[in-house]
């Protein structure tokens, strides 16, 4: 049984970046900038936030994170999208979800210009990827790094069965078009399951690979999966541990120690899909900067 090492993957992506950042900086004398905007003070958001801009620090790219209070108008936040959309020292823009419930979140994506949207969540971007024109778009980061541990792993993918459980906009959506792109990492016969879905686990149970973005904790137990399936989880759930300084624990949707058992290879939670999510968005970001050079290739 492997255990997907999403940490040591996203370790190694970002030495990669590295590198292809102090390249950047020797041709043309300028480097990749990712703003962040965050509204209101969700605690759980400002530490993927401070993430986001610690690892842009360690590659060397530019991170800028913009804070504004929960009581932003939607117009004052469009206004300030529309700011970063003509800057030339921004290459990416992520305006942090959830939003306050009085702002659009659709309103919002559909602002950002879409040659600085790094999440890949603006209607172009999410066309070009069901085209298959994926040189003209980016990819949401999530479903992007499951597809780089895949890849990374020599995963057989050609032709086997890929069961996305979870239809959300920003992961199971992306990620089940993905996988049945033809690409050396993809090439799947997707079933896509859903919380309508009926007879679950007869459906699981044919997967060879599992990908999981459902939002509920230890949701896939070991008996809704094959032995010998990849399973990839990409749950992060809160749970209460009073054992914990924080007071809590992360679990992801996947019933981890049992299903282990039957799983040829898993991603665990946390250490799994999290830190790719990151190095994903740090690669899609300096993407958008090669595309604004005109820089081909590294
Ligand atoms: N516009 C937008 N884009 C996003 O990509 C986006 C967002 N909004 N809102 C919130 C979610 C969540 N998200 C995470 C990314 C990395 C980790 C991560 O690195 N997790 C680590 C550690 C987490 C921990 O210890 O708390 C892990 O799984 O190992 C977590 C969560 C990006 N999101
Ligand atoms: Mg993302």
């Amino acid at each position: 049984m492997t255990i997907i090492d999403g940490k040591k993957i996203s370790s190694d992506i970002k030495h990669e970046l590295k590198t292809s950042v102090a390249a950047c900086k020797q041709q043309v004398n300028a480097v990749p900038g990712l703003t962040v905007i965050i509204v209101g003070e969700d605690p759980a958001s400002q530490v993927y936030v401070r993430n986001k801009a610690k690892s842009c620090k360690e590659i060397g790219m530019n991170s800028e994170v913009i804070e504004l209070p929960k009581e932003i108008t939607q117009e004052q936040l469009l206004s300030r999208i529309e700011a970063l959309n003509i800057d030339p020292e921004v290459h990416g823009i992520l305006v942090q979800q959830p939003l306050p419930p009085h702002i659009d979140e659709y309103a919002v994506t559909m602002a950002i210009s879409p040659s600085k949207d790094v999440d890949g969540f603006h209607p172009e971007n999410v066309g070009q990827m069901v085209l298959g024109n994926l040189n003209k778009c980016f990819l949401s980061c999530t479903p992007y790094g499951i597809l780089e541990l895949l890849s990374r792993y020599n995963i057989e993918t050609r032709g086997k069965h890929c069961v996305v459980v979870g239809r959300s906009n920003i992961v199971g959506k992306p990620m089940a078009n993905l996988m049945l792109q033809k690409l050396e990492a993809t090439n799947c016969t997707v079933t896509i399951c859903h919380s309508a879905t009926k007879n679950m686990s007869e459906l699981t149970r044919q997967a060879d690979i599992l990908i999981v973005a459902i939002g509920r904790a230890n949701f896939i137990t070991k008996d809704m999966v094959k032995p010998g399936a990849v399973v990839i989880d990409v749950g992060m759930n809160r749970i209460e541990d009073a054992s914990r300084k924080s007071g809590y624990r992360l679990v992801g949707d996947v019933d981890y120690n049992p299903v282990s058992e039957n799983a040829s290879a898993i991603t665990p939670v946390p250490g799994g899909v999290g830190p790719m999510t990151i190095a994903m968005l740090l690669k899609n970001t300096l993407q958008s900067f090669m595309r604004a050079n005109s820089i081909e290739a590294l």
